[in-house]
């Protein structure tokens, strides 16, 4: 992406961003609450277009695609929100099969509501995050942190080559928390996919990531290899003194 500005009402959310990344890398987004960390990555799932500048999304400015061409876009690309944007009455199998639709026909997502479709890599992705018992259990009866592992065996089962990740284990214990993170550093390194993630937890990003992009008010003021940094240098972006 370059020169890009992004404007909510009278909110400048970013600002002068210029960001490349590369296949295969993986990065951590830090920046304290409201410096535009969310925002970057609603860029790249598309659900954001930029006030002024560029982006380009695999290759792609998401703005020129309609069609096949942008449901093909879109099951490239896979997000763990932060709200996770779970339906809460559908049963978890429905939910983490919701990382397929797009690449599915109309036919097949409609007809996996009534009998779910590709039940086995389903039940393999809830044994990674470990809620191998909760196929068929209905979403809103897990725990904030049972759900938000839902979210992510949700993105396991799409296998997209770009994976947004916004805060993946904030409700989970330091143990699911690495978990996920080898999980979803893993799942993209498989197969030459990207990752971006914004994570709370410095030591996380630094064990996981390639490389970590700071964002302070809306501004790129870091860019750095993981390997170059430790978790001082970190301090600022987690509102931590030094
Ligand atoms: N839908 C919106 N409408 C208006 N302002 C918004 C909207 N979404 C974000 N903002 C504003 O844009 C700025 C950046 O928000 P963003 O959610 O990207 O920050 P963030 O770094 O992800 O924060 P956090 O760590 O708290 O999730 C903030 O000032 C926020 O108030």
């Amino acid at each position: 992406m370059s020169g890009v500005e992004v404007r909510y009402g009278g909110t400048t959310a970013l600002t002068g961003l210029d960001l490349t990344v590369r296949a295969g890398e993986r990065v951590a987004v830090v920046g304290p609450s409201g410096a535009g960390k969310s925002t970057l990555l609603r860029l790249l799932n598309g659900s954001l277009t930029p006030s002024a500048g560029s982006v380009e999304v695999l290759g792609v400015d998401p703005r020129t695609l309609t069609g096949r061409d942008q449901r093909r876009l879109r099951a490239r690309v896979g997000t763990v929100h932060q709200q996770l944007e779970l339906v809460g009455p559908l049963r978890v199998v429905h939910n983490v099969n919701a990382g397929r639709l797009a690449a599915w026909p109309v036919w097949r997502a409609a007809w996996s509501l009534l009998r779910p479709q590709g039940v086995p890599e389903v039940a393999a992705a809830l044994a990674q995050v470990g809620l191998s018992q909760r196929l068929y259990e209905r979403t809103d009866r897990l725990s904030g942190g049972q759900q938000q592992r839902v979210a992510l065996a949700r993105v396991l089962v799409q296998r997209p080559d770009l994976v947004l990740a916004d805060e993946p284990a904030s409700a989970l214990d330091p143990a699911l928390a690495e978990r996920a993170l080898t999980l979803l550093s893993t799942s993209v390194a498989e197969r030459g996919g990207t990752l971006l993630a914004c994570l709370h937890d410095p030591a996380l990003a630094l064990r996981h990531c390639t490389r970590v992009v700071g964002l302070v008010e809306g501004r790129l003021v870091l860019d750095a290899p993981a390997d170059a940094l430790g978790p001082g240098d970190l301090a600022e972006f987690y509102g931590m003194s030094r």
